[in-house]
């Protein structure tokens, strides 16, 4: 059943001293109650501001009264029905909430009963079973007000709600029984004098009656708050006073920030702050859970008391907007009813839930995280005000008594703040977000540093490409200061090979390279044509680079995880290095180391990958050293990287190549170790019988060479000798690190 929070507010009389005060600086009193509605005005500017309640009670109206018109319903429907019931005193000190509550009770001569006596009183007279318990809240400690035993501890259980451990529950049988343990526990509550209130309450009262019929079953909740209060109050007291106070402050800040959550739209209801305090947490049921609740918020109509007057007033029209689902309780033996229990516990257990979700996410986050929530929180709460501000002053338009400019002005102030203030939570959210993604997915990280390596390199291509244009224009600069004729003449195929144009790439420079002996000027065509090879190189070179991150990463994440590869994993990097391997393009030294460690991580790799295979098959498997995946040079002459393949061969059976990339290089690659084997064998055959031994010898230095193609001693890299491959010599762009000699006819 849905159940609104209900508000009524009752205004404390005008008393002497009070009406003293405010006659002799000439102010009328502040508040004008027009029921259900309450107009409050500035004493200063006249300015109104009107909130509407469930019920406003003015200074003629008795306790009786109230009772009379919003209490006495509600404990029967409570009673009749099982539900359980709250009635909440709120207001600043000395506004009279425990007069309200208790009646008059530190005057024996007044008879005065007060809204605890009332409801016992109509108890008794439905023929239920009641015990009660009686306790404080004192600066942030529960103290059994019956039982006197102070730091109780709290409990939640999914289906009796909010537990007290250790409090004592006593069983009253009649009304004088009742009202004399009420009086004892309140001669311990603490009190002391204020410069507001004569008998001012320093902790929260909270009295407990559980109810039992022959149906159902409830608990009744009546709680007289501290007053809230500012700090001049207790101005010139110190020490245990002031600590009063500011537990009281912040139990009560707690509280309004449970009911501005609660009070939200279902759409923009978050996380409930209960255990901001204890109170809070064992109103947790009254405020937001299964329990019909009315606020009584008492106001002074004094002059002096307008600032606090308003912050009831809000305090209290924003409890009005919660709205709850309530649930009713049957007897805990009546079994009949075990489906509303179960409804009732399954409400409980999400909420239970719902908690358990929010302090692990808790758990998860960062400091900066924390604070940045904690940031938001507050901006969420002044922008809470400031549309709150706003609207009081969208309502006073309207009115004739105002200054139209100065309302106009304050209208902006106030749009300002609201729109400056969401700016920053925008920030915050953005930046929330960023780190929570940080947290959570370290592979963004990568991606992030990849993406600055590209940028990165990028910005090392545009420099290139700068060099390549101002060479450009160098170049025709010198073509313009050339006779054409010379072109012409010029026979492209007396150039020999030390004509060629080499890149080194390691340079910021493009230089042309050639023996000093060469006299002859490269014509205009070959000049083109040396430039779009140039060109070319440059783009293979970017999408080897892109290949290179690829593989880079997976073994990051890879070695980072301590992930063994299975066999698909290794088959991909494998694909992946051969791929790497066809690019046809000049390298940088770090290129080359970074391919060496590449081509470690898969031996090892596949060195565990096979352990693994013997281990699990029992199978004896050779050592397949051939493995290792080439560079783009090694490539060019290596064996078959593959593992899979080669696996279980004994080494004379062993085909000798199988190319796993289809590609037509490597299809004549293939062809050519297949010749250069066969030309090994046929060596073999001639040189000694071919005996089975003799053919193993032949495959071993065959699969040395391919391991080792450089000769002993030698300085050059497995790069330079590539160069001297004749398959490339026609090739103008060598993949070649060797010094260059620059090209005069450059100039
Ligand atoms: N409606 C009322 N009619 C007559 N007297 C009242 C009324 N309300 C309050 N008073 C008197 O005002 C004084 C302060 O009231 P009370 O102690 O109830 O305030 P309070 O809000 O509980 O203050 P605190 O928060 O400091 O405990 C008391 O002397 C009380 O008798």
């Amino acid at each position: 059943m849905q159940e609104p929070f209900k508000v009524s507010i009752r205004v404390k009389p005008y008393e002497g001293r009070q009406r003293f005060l405010t006659q002799r600086i000439g102010k009328e009193t502040i508040i004008q109650v027009e029921c259900p509605t309450q107009t409050i005005r500035d004493p200063d500017t006249y300015e109104q501001r009107s909130f509407a309640f469930d019920n406003v009670f003015n200074e003629g109206e008795s306790t009786r009264d109230i009772y009379d018109s919003s209490i006495q319903q509600m404990i029967y429907d409570c009673v009749s029905q099982g539900y359980n019931g709250t009635i909440l005193a709120y207001g600043q000190t000395g506004s009279g909430k425990s007069y309200t509550m208790f009646g008059n009770l530190y005057d024996p001569l007044v008879e005065n009963d007060g809204l605890v006596s009332m409801v016992l009183d109509q108890l008794f007279q439905m023929n239920v079973k009641i015990s009660i318990s009686y306790l404080e809240i004192y600066n942030e400690q529960i103290r059994d007000l019956i039982g006197d035993q102070v730091g109780l501890q709290l409990n939640e259980d999914p289906i009796k709600g909010v537990m007290l451990q250790d409090v004592q529950e006593f069983q009253i049988l009649t009304i004088d029984q009742a009202k004399s343990i009420i009086i004892n526990g309140n001669q311990k509550r603490v009190m002391a004098a204020t410069n507001a209130n004569q008998f001012s309450s320093r902790s929260h009262a909270i009295i407990q009656l559980f109810v039992v019929n022959q149906q159902y079953q409830c608990k009744l909740s009546l709680v007289d708050l501290a007053g809230s209060e500012k700090a001049n109050v207790n101005e010139g007291s110190k020490g245990i006073r002031q600590m009063e106070g500011a537990n009281i402050n912040k139990s009560l800040l707690a509280l309004g920030n449970c009911i501005n959550m609660l009070a939200c739209d279902q759409s923009m209801k978050k996380f409930v702050p209960y255990r901001d305090s204890k109170l809070t947490r064992l109103l947790k049921d009254s405020l937001g859970g299964n329990t019909k609740t009315l606020m009584i918020g008492c106001v002074q109509q004094v002059v002096q008391c307008h600032e606090e007057t308003i912050n009831t007033l809000k305090y209290a029209s924003r409890a009005r907007a919660i709205k709850k689902k309530i649930v009713q309780n049957i007897k805990i033996n009546d079994v009949s009813n075990c489906n509303c229990n179960s409804e009732n516990a399954s409400l409980l257990q999400a909420e239970i839930e719902a908690l358990k979700q929010e302090v692990q996410y808790q758990c998860q986050l960062t400091e900066e995280e924390l604070e940045i929530r904690l940031n938001l929180k507050q901006i969420d709460q002044l922008q809470f005000q400031n549309r709150e501000g706003l609207e009081y002053l969208l309502q006073q338009i309207n009115s004739e008594m105002i200054d139209e400019d100065r309302l106009k002005n304050e209208i902006q102030q106030y749009e300002r703040a609201i729109n400056e203030n969401e700016r920053i939570k925008q920030e915050l959210i953005s930046q929330l977000q960023s780190k929570r993604k940080e947290r959570t997915d370290p592979k963004d990280v990568q991606i992030e540093m990849l993406k600055k390596e590209i940028t990165f390199l990028r910005d090392q291509i545009k420099q290139k490409d700068q060099v390549i244009d101002s060479l450009k224009q160098e170049k025709d600069n010198t073509k313009q200061s050339r006779p054409h004729t010379s072109y012409q003449e010029t026979d492209r195929s007396k150039m020999n090979k030390e004509n060629s144009i080499e890149i080194d790439v390691r340079k910021d420079s493009l230089q042309y390279c050639g023996s000093s002996k060469s006299i002859k000027q490269p014509t205009n065509r070959e000049e083109d044509q040396h430039l779009q090879k140039l060109n070319k190189a440059r783009d293979n070179y970017k999408i080897f680079r892109a290949k290179m991150i690829q593989l880079q990463e997976k073994m990051n994440y890879y070695t980072k995880n301590e992930i063994q590869l299975n066999q698909n994993q290794l088959k991909e990097i494998i694909d992946l290095m051969n791929e790497l391997s066809t690019q046809n393009c000049p390298i940088l030294k770090q290129d080359e180391e970074m391919i060496i460690y590449f081509q470690k991580f898969i031996k090892s790799q596949t060195q565990k990958s096979q352990q693994q295979i013997n281990q699990n098959n029992q199978i004896t498997i050779q050592n397949n050293q051939n493995n290792q995946i080439a560079t783009p040079q090694q490539r060019s002459r290596s064996v078959n990287p593959n593992p899979i393949r080669g696996k279980g061969t004994s080494q004379h059976q062993r085909k000798p190549l199988q190319p796993t990339n289809q590609s037509p290089m490597n299809r004549q690659l293939f062809s050519n170790h297949s010749k250069q084997y066969q030309q090994l064998v046929q060596k073999g055959k001639k040189e000694s019988c071919p005996t089975p031994q003799n053919k193993q010898k032949f495959i071993l230095d065959y699969v040395k060479k391919m391991e080792n193609p450089l000769p002993r001693g030698s300085n050059k890299s497995p790069l330079q000798s590539f160069s001297s491959d004749n398959s490339e010599k026609d090739d103008i762009i060598k993949r070649s690190f060797v010094q260059k000699v620059p090209f005069q006819s450059i100039q």
